[in-house]
């Protein structure tokens, strides 16, 4: 599966230019499939890609189109999907309890999420949280617990031997932020997470970066999304971003490289971010 690089000239650029993709491939497996299903990420490129999703959304309805025009992807437009049918998921949580600012979720609540539910008609339910403290005492315990509700919406049509192993439903689109350190998700170099496989999902209990306890999809899980989006902005993102693209680089030392989509795998960057990679890691 080969990797496609895009480059934008900057945070918002790539953040705007994301939202509108995003929201172009619910609206078209809404379409194809009758719902959707995306997973989130936390981080600040992914919640700034919420943030400028909910500026298209609000200016795709102050254009004043209906429903039909909105899900047109037309050049300029945003397509629109129709939320009722849209199920939010995350690749990773950080163990806190529920309403923390840390949490992924509540980023994503504020930038996004609480202003479908009250005025786009997203159902409050067809948003799957990671749980909370309240919820699970332990990562391990939070790890089964997520794989139990991902169980109760997993894709009956099996077009993915893996997916249907793991009960998964089908994720039209995997959002991963990548950290200073090359980790997505909650998978963080050198950690036994790297490697379990055979499960959804998995528990962190000693995170290198706080808050220490977190559940995290598997690569076992990320690698069945059919498009898997990696989102990177910021000058300390260019060393992960140019070990990421140096051949041989291993997954243990970089876990970005281990997150492959099944259709497609798409860095998105931005120049800060891309600034230390060459000419010959990416092929231009
Ligand atoms: O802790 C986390 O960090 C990563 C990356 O965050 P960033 O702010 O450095 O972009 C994020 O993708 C992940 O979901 C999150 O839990």
């Amino acid at each position: 599966m080969t990797r496609v690089l895009h480059r934008f000239a900057d945070r918002d650029a790539m953040c705007e230019a994301v939202a509108r993709e995003f929201l172009a491939v619910l609206a078209e497996a809404v379409e194809t499939h009758g719902s959707a299903h995306a997973v989130l990420t936390g981080g600040g490129a992914g919640i700034g890609i919420l943030d400028a999703a909910a500026r298209l959304v609000d200016t795709e309805r102050n254009s004043g189109r209906n429903t039909a025009q909105l899900a047109e992807h037309t050049a300029g437009q945003a397509p629109v999907p129709e939320w009722s049918q849209v199920h939010f998921w995350w690749g990773d949580e950080r163990l806190l309890a529920g309403g923390e600012a840390e949490r992924n979720d509540e980023q994503a609540d504020a930038a996004l999420l609480r202003r479908l539910v009250a005025e786009y008609g997203l159902p409050e339910e067809n948003i799957h949280r990671m749980p909370s403290t309240e919820l699970a005492v332990s990562p391990a315990q939070g790890a089964e617990a997520y794989s139990a509700d991902l169980a109760a919406f997993a894709d009956d049509e099996e077009d993915d031997e893996q997916r249907a192993r793991l009960l998964l439903p089908r994720f039209d689109v995997l959002l991963l932020g990548v950290g200073p350190d090359g980790h997505v998700a909650s998978l963080f170099p050198g950690r036994d997470s790297l490697t379990v496989s055979g499960v959804c999902c998995v528990g962190e209990s000693d995170s290198p970066k706080p808050p220490p306890s977190r559940v995290s999809l598997t690569f076992d899980a990320i690698s069945t999304a059919e498009r898997v989006w990696m989102v990177v902005a910021g000058q300390d993102k260019a060393a992960a971003v140019a070990r990421a693209f140096t051949d041989g680089t291993a997954v243990e030392e970089i876990p970005a490289v281990g997150a492959l989509g099944r259709a497609e795998t798409v860095w998105h960057i931005d120049q800060a971010a891309g600034s230390a990679l060459t000419e010959e890691s990416t092929g231009d």
